[in-house]
Protein backbone atom coordinates (compact mmCIF):
# COMPACT_ATOMS: atom_id res chain seq x y z
CA UNK A 1 0.00 0.00 0.00
CA UNK A 2 1.16 3.28 -0.72
CA UNK A 3 1.79 5.41 2.14
CA UNK A 4 0.26 9.00 2.40
CA UNK A 5 0.73 10.88 4.92
CA UNK A 6 -2.79 13.35 6.04
CA UNK A 7 -1.03 15.62 8.65
CA UNK A 8 -0.68 15.58 12.12
CA UNK A 9 -3.39 14.54 14.51
CA UNK A 10 -2.75 16.73 17.56
CA UNK A 11 -4.97 19.72 15.20
CA UNK A 12 -8.36 17.91 16.00
CA UNK A 13 -10.83 19.64 17.90
CA UNK A 14 -14.31 18.64 19.07
CA UNK A 15 -16.55 21.60 18.60
CA UNK A 16 -20.02 20.55 18.48
CA UNK A 17 -21.86 17.83 20.32
CA UNK A 18 -25.87 17.08 20.56
CA UNK A 19 -26.39 15.92 24.15
CA UNK A 20 -29.66 13.76 25.64
CA UNK A 21 -32.18 15.94 22.94
CA UNK A 22 -33.89 12.57 21.81
CA UNK A 23 -35.97 11.99 24.95
CA UNK A 24 -36.76 8.92 22.76
CA UNK A 25 -34.55 6.37 23.75
CA UNK A 26 -36.09 2.77 24.31
CA UNK A 27 -35.29 1.34 27.91
CA UNK A 28 -32.53 -0.80 26.37
CA UNK A 29 -30.32 2.27 25.72
CA UNK A 30 -28.32 3.36 28.69
CA UNK A 31 -25.25 6.24 28.94
CA UNK A 32 -23.87 7.51 26.01
CA UNK A 33 -25.68 5.72 23.39
CA UNK A 34 -28.93 7.91 24.58
CA UNK A 35 -27.67 10.33 22.93
CA UNK A 36 -27.26 11.79 19.64
CA UNK A 37 -23.32 12.97 19.33
CA UNK A 38 -21.61 15.08 16.60
CA UNK A 39 -18.44 16.16 16.64
CA UNK A 40 -16.40 18.39 14.36
CA UNK A 41 -13.00 18.12 13.48
CA UNK A 42 -12.22 21.50 11.43
CA UNK A 43 -8.21 20.40 10.41
CA UNK A 44 -8.50 16.29 10.06
CA UNK A 45 -6.53 16.67 7.04
CA UNK A 46 -3.84 19.30 7.03
CA UNK A 47 -4.64 22.14 4.34
CA UNK A 48 -1.43 21.27 2.22
CA UNK A 49 -2.84 17.42 1.92
CA UNK A 50 -6.36 18.19 0.83
CA UNK A 51 -5.48 19.82 -2.92
CA UNK A 52 -3.46 16.78 -3.69
CA UNK A 53 -5.68 14.47 -1.80
CA UNK A 54 -8.82 16.02 -3.53
CA UNK A 55 -6.92 15.99 -7.17
CA UNK A 56 -6.18 12.07 -7.06
CA UNK A 57 -9.93 11.50 -5.63
CA UNK A 58 -11.05 13.31 -8.20
CA UNK A 59 -9.10 11.22 -10.59
CA UNK A 60 -8.94 8.07 -9.23
CA UNK A 61 -12.46 7.52 -7.90
CA UNK A 62 -14.89 5.56 -10.47
CA UNK A 63 -17.64 8.59 -10.23
CA UNK A 64 -21.02 7.34 -11.47
CA UNK A 65 -24.53 9.08 -12.17
CA UNK A 66 -27.19 7.59 -10.92
CA UNK A 67 -31.07 7.98 -11.64
CA UNK A 68 -33.90 6.67 -9.10
CA UNK A 69 -37.22 6.32 -9.88
CA UNK A 70 -39.67 8.51 -8.10
CA UNK A 71 -43.54 7.97 -9.00
CA UNK A 72 -42.72 6.80 -12.21
CA UNK A 73 -40.18 9.35 -13.39
CA UNK A 74 -36.58 8.47 -13.64
CA UNK A 75 -34.40 11.30 -12.18
CA UNK A 76 -31.08 11.93 -11.88
CA UNK A 77 -29.45 11.58 -8.70
CA UNK A 78 -27.98 15.88 -8.17
CA UNK A 79 -24.36 14.26 -7.62
CA UNK A 80 -22.42 11.59 -8.71
CA UNK A 81 -21.34 8.81 -6.73
CA UNK A 82 -18.98 5.60 -5.80
CA UNK A 83 -19.10 2.48 -3.28
CA UNK A 84 -15.93 1.03 -1.79
CA UNK A 85 -15.25 -1.27 0.40
CA UNK A 86 -14.00 -4.94 1.68
CA UNK A 87 -15.75 -7.74 -0.37
CA UNK A 88 -19.11 -8.38 0.54
CA UNK A 89 -20.10 -5.11 2.19
CA UNK A 90 -22.97 -4.62 -0.52
CA UNK A 91 -25.05 -1.31 0.32
CA UNK A 92 -28.49 -0.21 -1.12
CA UNK A 93 -28.34 3.55 -2.53
CA UNK A 94 -30.49 5.22 -4.81
CA UNK A 95 -32.79 2.62 -4.56
CA UNK A 96 -30.38 0.10 -5.80
CA UNK A 97 -27.60 -3.03 -4.09
CA UNK A 98 -24.18 -1.91 -4.54
CA UNK A 99 -21.44 -4.09 -4.67
CA UNK A 100 -18.02 -2.69 -3.51
CA UNK A 101 -15.54 -1.55 -5.68
CA UNK A 102 -11.96 -2.44 -4.52
CA UNK A 103 -9.87 0.12 -1.89
CA UNK A 104 -7.51 2.10 -4.11
CA UNK A 105 -5.00 3.61 -1.84
CA UNK A 106 -6.07 7.30 -0.57
CA UNK A 107 -9.08 5.80 0.36
CA UNK A 108 -7.67 2.96 2.56
CA UNK A 109 -4.95 5.49 4.12
CA UNK A 110 -7.71 7.43 5.33
CA UNK A 111 -9.96 4.55 6.88
CA UNK A 112 -6.83 3.74 8.36
CA UNK A 113 -5.97 7.10 9.93
CA UNK A 114 -9.86 7.32 11.38
CA UNK A 115 -10.00 3.88 12.79
CA UNK A 116 -6.55 4.34 14.65
CA UNK A 117 -8.43 8.31 15.79
CA UNK A 118 -11.87 7.07 16.44
CA UNK A 119 -10.83 3.56 18.01
CA UNK A 120 -13.83 2.34 15.59
CA UNK A 121 -13.82 -0.10 12.27
CA UNK A 122 -14.71 0.89 8.93
CA UNK A 123 -15.36 -1.36 6.26
CA UNK A 124 -16.43 0.92 3.36
CA UNK A 125 -17.19 4.46 2.06
CA UNK A 126 -19.48 6.44 0.36
CA UNK A 127 -18.07 9.16 -2.05
CA UNK A 128 -20.03 11.75 -3.16
CA UNK A 129 -19.11 14.33 -5.59
CA UNK A 130 -20.95 17.71 -5.68
CA UNK A 131 -19.90 19.18 -8.85
CA UNK A 132 -21.03 22.86 -8.08
CA UNK A 133 -23.97 24.38 -6.04
CA UNK A 134 -26.44 22.58 -7.97
CA UNK A 135 -25.53 19.56 -6.40
CA UNK A 136 -27.06 18.53 -3.09
CA UNK A 137 -28.66 15.79 -1.17
CA UNK A 138 -31.67 15.53 0.38
CA UNK A 139 -33.35 15.08 3.77
CA UNK A 140 -32.23 11.57 4.64
CA UNK A 141 -31.06 9.84 7.66
CA UNK A 142 -27.71 6.83 6.90
CA UNK A 143 -30.19 4.48 8.92
CA UNK A 144 -30.34 1.37 6.50
CA UNK A 145 -30.57 -2.02 8.16
CA UNK A 146 -27.11 -3.27 6.75
CA UNK A 147 -25.26 -0.45 9.07
CA UNK A 148 -26.90 -1.68 12.30
CA UNK A 149 -28.43 0.23 15.28
CA UNK A 150 -26.79 3.46 15.96
CA UNK A 151 -24.13 3.47 13.24
CA UNK A 152 -20.85 5.50 13.48
CA UNK A 153 -20.63 7.31 10.42
CA UNK A 154 -17.31 9.67 10.10
CA UNK A 155 -17.54 12.35 6.96
CA UNK A 156 -14.33 13.70 5.43
CA UNK A 157 -14.99 16.61 3.33
CA UNK A 158 -12.74 18.08 0.69
CA UNK A 159 -13.04 21.35 -1.59
CA UNK A 160 -15.40 23.85 -1.64
CA UNK A 161 -16.90 24.49 1.92
CA UNK A 162 -20.38 23.29 1.60
CA UNK A 163 -23.49 23.93 4.05
CA UNK A 164 -24.76 21.02 6.50
CA UNK A 165 -28.18 21.07 7.77
CA UNK A 166 -29.48 18.33 10.60
CA UNK A 167 -33.26 18.37 11.71
CA UNK A 168 -35.02 16.22 14.39
CA UNK A 169 -37.45 13.92 12.80
CA UNK A 170 -40.20 14.68 14.72
CA UNK A 171 -39.40 17.92 16.60
CA UNK A 172 -39.34 20.43 14.00
CA UNK A 173 -37.96 23.37 16.33
CA UNK A 174 -34.44 21.19 17.10
CA UNK A 175 -32.03 22.08 13.98
CA UNK A 176 -28.39 22.42 14.02
CA UNK A 177 -26.81 24.16 10.73
CA UNK A 178 -23.11 24.01 10.52
CA UNK A 179 -20.77 24.67 7.24
CA UNK A 180 -17.89 21.36 6.38
CA UNK A 181 -14.62 22.62 5.58
CA UNK A 182 -12.00 21.33 3.46
CA UNK A 183 -9.99 18.92 5.29
CA UNK A 184 -12.90 18.43 8.26
CA UNK A 185 -13.84 15.29 9.78
CA UNK A 186 -17.51 15.55 10.89
CA UNK A 187 -18.02 12.10 13.10
CA UNK A 188 -21.80 11.25 13.88
CA UNK A 189 -22.69 8.77 16.50
CA UNK A 190 -24.81 8.07 19.02
CA UNK A 191 -28.90 8.13 18.02
CA UNK A 192 -28.17 10.82 15.35
CA UNK A 193 -29.15 8.26 12.53
CA UNK A 194 -32.02 6.93 14.29
CA UNK A 195 -33.73 11.03 15.66
CA UNK A 196 -32.27 13.26 13.08
CA UNK A 197 -31.91 13.76 9.58
CA UNK A 198 -29.76 15.51 7.77
CA UNK A 199 -29.04 17.27 3.82
CA UNK A 200 -26.40 19.14 2.01
CA UNK A 201 -28.73 21.85 0.17
CA UNK A 202 -28.10 23.42 -2.86
CA UNK A 203 -26.33 26.93 -2.86
CA UNK A 204 -27.11 28.28 -6.55
CA UNK A 205 -24.10 30.52 -6.32
CA UNK A 206 -21.25 27.92 -5.83
CA UNK A 207 -19.35 27.14 -8.79
CA UNK A 208 -16.09 24.73 -7.40
CA UNK A 209 -17.12 21.36 -6.89
CA UNK A 210 -16.71 19.88 -3.32
CA UNK A 211 -15.55 15.85 -2.74
CA UNK A 212 -17.66 14.04 0.77
CA UNK A 213 -16.35 10.57 1.58
CA UNK A 214 -18.46 8.96 4.19
CA UNK A 215 -16.70 5.94 6.11
CA UNK A 216 -19.36 3.24 7.44
CA UNK A 217 -19.60 -0.29 8.92
CA UNK A 218 -21.77 -2.55 7.12
CA UNK A 219 -22.59 -5.25 9.39
CA UNK A 220 -23.04 -8.80 8.06
O1 LIG B 1 -21.96 15.34 1.73
C1 LIG B 1 -22.17 15.28 2.93
O2 LIG B 1 -21.63 16.03 3.74
C2 LIG B 1 -23.19 14.30 3.47
C3 LIG B 1 -23.22 13.00 2.77
C4 LIG B 1 -24.25 12.09 3.34
O3 LIG B 1 -25.07 12.47 4.11
C5 LIG B 1 -24.25 10.67 2.97
O4 LIG B 1 -23.40 10.23 2.17
O5 LIG B 1 -25.11 9.94 3.48
FE1 LIG C 1 -26.07 10.83 5.07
Amino acid sequence: MQQIDLGLTSEIEQIQLFEKVDGGADGKRSGQNNSARLSYHPAFITESQCSHLFDALLQKIQWAEESLWIAGNQRKVPRLVAWYGDLGTNYRYSGKLHEPLPWIDELYTIKQKLEVELETPFNSVLCNLYRNGQDSMGWHADDEKELGDDPFIASISLGQPRAFHLKHKTNPSLRHKMTLNSGSLLVMQGTTQRYWLHQVPKEPKITQPRINLTFRNIIG
